[in-house]
């Protein structure tokens, strides 16, 4: 079955895109004309999730270029390391978007000594390349993890890892519907996941599209309903995993991670292998990007909280290595130690 929708696509002298804060009630798809217009859908989240994230940093920096002069050959380079350099400061914590710009970095440099027109298709062929790859990679990423979910399995998710935070079929997402297409009667919890409701808003309104039985919790109701042995494996997405496998994700992943560990419930992380950070051996290295408190204080744009109250908006945490039964990849399923799996899987 095809994506009922399409995250991100590059339309030629726009990029059209989904705006995900606006879901679930209104399906409306926006184009981008500019780097700034790009920058902001991605601090706005209309564009999120780690993959989805990075398609999206590709294809922000051949749009960029699009207009980047042709006779001078400094500014052209100059326009590339400035749309590269703001691209990269939109968020801090997937690696993604990282991982996307020193692609089209790489790409680049390789092609140095090639005329600027030619650069730029190359740049827009990568980006447009980026976005099909991602797709295979998580169909690939479902086909991997499908087998540990079992026929009749409650599976809890958290926030949004599916067709929307990626070019398309999801993440974690993904695992549960290629278990779905395989024919297994399985359910799904999916947290609200506070404060911007990724869970109650888009996890439910796509694996409603996909006919996937799905029902939505707060997130303080996971912990009840492991110990009622309502919950059989616990399946999320991840922003930054650090090679001894300790996994960021959307801020309350740590609190179910220790539930499920606590209640003896396998708690998976589903992730392409751009999501592994090489560079980094520890989660304590994973800078932890910090948004607006108002997105905690206000609902919709009414206010919850005493309008001079202090808060704390922390949007992902890290769950240790020791509390991940597997991490799902497009290479296999890695398990801990995570180093020796990581290392065979980029080695291939
Ligand atoms: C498949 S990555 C999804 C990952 O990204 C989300 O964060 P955000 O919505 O802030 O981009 C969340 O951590 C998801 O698990």
């Amino acid at each position: 079955m095809e994506d009922p929708f399409r995250t991100i696509e590059w339309k030629g002298d726009h990029i059209r895109l989904l705006d995900q804060t606006l879901l679930p009630s209104r399906e409306e798809y926006i184009a981008i004309r500019t780097v700034d217009e790009m920058c902001d859908a991605i601090y706005r989240l209309a564009v999120r999730g780690a993959p989805a994230i990075g398609v999206a940093a590709c294809m922000g920096v051949a749009l960029g270029m699009l207009t980047a002069p042709e006779d001078n050959r400094e500014e052209f380079d100059t326009r590339f390391k400035a749309i590269c350099a703001q691209i990269s400061a939109t968020r801090p914590t997937a690696v993604n978007l990282f991982w996307a710009v020193e692609r089209m970095e790489k790409l680049f440099q390789a092609a140095s000594g090639m005329a600027p027109a030619q650069i730029k298709e190359l740049l827009v062929a990568e980006a447009i390349a980026a976005e099909r790859e991602d797709r295979t990679i998580c169909e690939n990423i479902g086909l991997m993890g499908r087998d540990l979910i079992d026929d009749g399995d409650t599976i809890l998710t958290h926030c949004n890892a599916g067709g929307l935070a990626t070019a398309g079929y999801g993440t974690a997402l993904g695992v549960i519907r290629a278990a779905f297409e395989q024919g297994k009667k399985i359910k799904v919890f999916s947290d609200e996941t506070r404060p911007l409701n990724q869970g109650s808003r888009i996890t439910c309104w796509e694996l409603q599209k996909l006919a996937i039985p799905v029902t939505l919790i707060t997130d303080s109701t996971a912990g009840s309903l492991m110990q009622r042995g309502l919950i059989q494996k616990v399946i999320v997405g991840a922003d930054r995993i650090a090679f001894n496998g300790d996994a960021a994700n959307k801020i309350g992943t740590y609190s179910v991670a220790v539930l499920a560990h606590y209640h003896k419930i396998p708690f998976y992380v589903a992730a392409p292998l751009s999501t592994i950070d090489k560079k980094i051996d520890s989660g304590t290295q994973i800078r932890i990007e910090e948004r607006d408190p108002c997105e905690v204080t206000h609902i919709g744009g009414i206010c919850v909280a005493p309008s001079d109250v202090r808060a704390l908006n922390y949007a992902f945490d890290v769950t240790p290595h020791e509390l991940i039964a597997g991490i799902i990849t497009e290479c296999g399923v890695a398990r801990d130690p995570f180093v020796k799996d990581f290392e065979s899987f980029f080695s291939r």
